[in-house]
Order: C-alpha cells, then structure tokens, then sequence
C-alpha cells in the first residue's frame, strides 16, 4: 500500500476515536524496513488472559495488571514499505527544556534511599525511574510517529492508541521475546553511556556487572521456565547503539527443546511461560525479582503503568511472500498459519496527553551508584526523544 494511504487510513481511524497500532520493527542490515498498522474495528476494550490469543498485546509493568489486546480476527492489517534514506540523518540539534530543581533533587534522593538499601544487601539491583513533561508544538502523533521512523532504524517504533486507555508511542531498542516455530531469541540490556561517535568505547566495573546480573538471570529464569541450559546460547557482551545512546548487549537465543514447549503452529500460546519468565527482566526491575519490584511501587511515587511493560505481536499470523510456483502453492496450506510472537520492552516511550509528552526514563541501580551520575543518565536518555519532540 502506498505510504500516503498508509497514514490517511489511520489519521481516518485516530479521528473515528477507533484503536490501532502502527509499528515497524528494527531494520537489520537495511533489510526489512515493513511498517505494519493494525486497526481494531470497533471500540471495545479486550484483554489478553493467558498470551495464547491471536493479535497486538500491549502489556503493563506491574503484572497484576491487565495486558490490553487488539485481537487478529477483530482488526484490519495494513503495510508500507518504508524507503530509509541512506544515510540517517545527523542529531537534530533541540532546546533543552528547563528541568526543575525539584525534581532532580527527588530523583536523587529515591536514588540514595536504593543506594542504601542495596549496601545494606536488601537487593543487587534495582531500576528507578521518573517522569517528565514535554510541552509538544506538534501534537499529532503520527506525525511524530513519522519522524521517530526516520530516527531510530534500529528501534522498534511504535504509536498506540486507544480510546479507553490513551495514546503511547516510543522507540525501544531491547526485544523482550521472539518466538519463531521451536526457537526463541532474547537479550540482556543494561548499562549506558553517550555515543560520541564511535561504539570502540570502555565499560565500567559497574556496568559489566549490572549487564551480567541480568544475562544471568534471564537464563536462570528460562531455565525454571523448562529451558534447558544445555539448549540456550549467549553471545560475549557487546556495545549496542541506540539512537545518541551505548548499551552493553548480549544476544540469547535458543530451541525450546521439549515437546511441552513446542510451539507448534496450531498451539499458539506456549509462549506464555517463558514471557513470565522473562517480564519484568532485571533491565527493567531488578533483582531479586520480587523484592526490587515491591521497592519500585511504594518508593518511584508513580504508576509506571506501561513504561517497562512489553508490546508486540503475538501469535501474529506471519506474512508469507507467495511466489506462484508450484511448490510455494503446495505448502501455502502450512505456511498461511505460520505464527510469530515478537515481544519489546516499552523502553524510550511516553504517553500523549492534551499537547503534553509525559517521557518515562529509568536506570539501573547497584550499590555502586552515584546518585548524580544516575541523575545524569536519565537526563541523556530523555534527550532521545526530545529530539523528535522539539526539534
Ligand atoms: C530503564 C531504562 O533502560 C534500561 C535499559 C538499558 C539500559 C539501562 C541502564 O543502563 O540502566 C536500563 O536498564 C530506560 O531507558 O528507561
């Protein structure tokens, strides 16, 4: 479909007040460059129970939470294919918008209050976030929509919206989980520091060991999942770029071996015990599991709501190319059910709200922290999207 169609059918659905998702997912190698939009045709509000449904899940943080779905057989699929210019184009250069002294010196004090507790062995680590309100001179979101494909190539660039709940859009560069047939790929993300024109670049103590808490621990957790180490591999750590950002990266990828966990294409939803494993990995939560959470909700002193959640597709029947020959004609029965999950953290996002950006910016926290080093880093990650927002 032609990209000025693309995007009229949409602005038609966000004027109707009717719910959708367009997103494209990161180019590798300049190859495939799909931007995909799926619009729900009514205006209800359905929920994912258990993650073996069929559509666009769009989860929250806290997994008490309801994951909010736009189910495959209730929705229209629409694609473009995007033409990336060759080269990106450079940072824009953007007014940095007075933050106040207030809320820094919050920020630093729920940063010290960790620091504490971490000293004290309460938890390894624990990611802490807070939020911050752009003023938007343009206030359509697919326009910025638009502009964040161009920025972020390597992103997973998404604009949500839904009556009931509100409009979200982000450039996220960690994937949560994908699933293809019996194989399963995933990441640990942690530690960052500015792109300053190179990615050959040094990491801290404090970085390498955060970075290796959560490699270690997505494994533990596959493991309980039923994931046998034995088919489970991990890259060596590796400098990432993502948009003005470095992260410490390692690939994992491997076959979920036993037939309970086949992912067959008629039982779609066996990927709901590694999603539990995985969400809320420590990249975004921290570790122990269970007590960096109870830390994050009664000390952040806000509802995180879908930041550090996930989004993407589930069990999304998988596009197929049909040439006409004719052994393509005869497996197109196998293949016209080809499923896909392919899950993101819902990291360098923010929520549209009345001409306002409300950004959501977090890092991980270790005994090892300097509060205003954190501080810092939080300030560097919000510059992401401020880019888009007031160039
Ligand atoms: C929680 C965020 O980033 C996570 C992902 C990559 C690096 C991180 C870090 O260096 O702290 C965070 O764990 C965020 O961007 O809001």
């Amino acid at each position: 479909m032609p990209e000025a169609e693309f995007f009229d059918r949409l602005e038609g659905q966000y004027a109707s007040g009717l719910p959708f998702v367009a997103y494209r997912k990161p180019i590798l190698n300049g190859k495939k460059n799909e931007v995909t939009a799926i619009l729900q045709q009514d205006e209800q509000l359905y929920h994912s129970k258990d993650f073996t449904e069929s559509g666009f899940v769009f989860a929250p943080f806290d997994t008490s939470g309801k994951a909010i779905l736009f189910p495959e057989n209730a929705s229209e699929k629409l694609i473009f294919e995007q033409v990336v210019p060759e080269e990106v184009p450079a940072p824009v250069t953007f007014q940095k918008g007075e933050i106040s002294g207030e809320k820094k010196s919050t920020h630093i004090e729920l940063v010290t209050k960790a620091v504490e507790a971490l000293k004290a062995g309460e938890m390894e680590k624990v990611v802490l976030s807070r939020r911050e309100e752009v003023e938007l001179k343009e206030k359509d979101p697919l326009k910025l929509f638009r502009d964040l494909l161009i920025t972020y190539p390597t992103a997973f660039v998404y604009c949500w919206y839904h009556p009931k709940v509100g409009c979200w859009l982000g450039a996220t560069p960690e994937t949560l989980l994908k699933v293809e047939g019996n194989r399963f790929k995933t990441m640990a993300l942690a530690g960052t520091q500015k792109f300053q024109g190179t990615t050959d670049v040094e990491w801290g103590e404090k970085e390498k060991q955060e970075q290796q808490f959560v490699t270690d621990s997505i494994r533990q957790g596959l493991e309980k999942a039923g994931v046998s180490s034995s088919g489970v591999e991990s890259s060596e750590p590796y400098t990432a770029r993502a948009g003005n950002l470095l992260h410490l990266r390692t690939d994992i990828n491997g076959k979920i071996p036993n037939s309970k966990f086949q992912i067959p294409n008629n039982n779609p939803g066996s990927a709901e015990k590694i999603i539990s494993a995985l969400h809320p990995t420590p990249a975004v939560c921290g570790l122990p599991r269970e007590k960096a959470k109870e830390f994050i909700l009664s000390e952040e002193n806000y509802d995180r709501e879908f930041y550090t959640g996930f989004l993407g597709e589930l069990n999304l029947q998988k596009n197929v190319q049909r040439s006409r020959t004719r052994r393509n004609v005869e497996n197109l029965a196998y293949r016209a059910v080809k499923k896909e999950t392919d899950l993101y953290v819902n990291l360098r996002c923010m929520q549209i709200k009345d001409g306002t950006a409300i950004l959501y910016i977090g890092g991980g926290i270790t005994k090892d922290s300097v509060p205003e080093d954190e501080w810092q880093e939080t300030v560097n990650k919000a510059e992401t999207m401020k880019k888009v927002l007031l160039k």
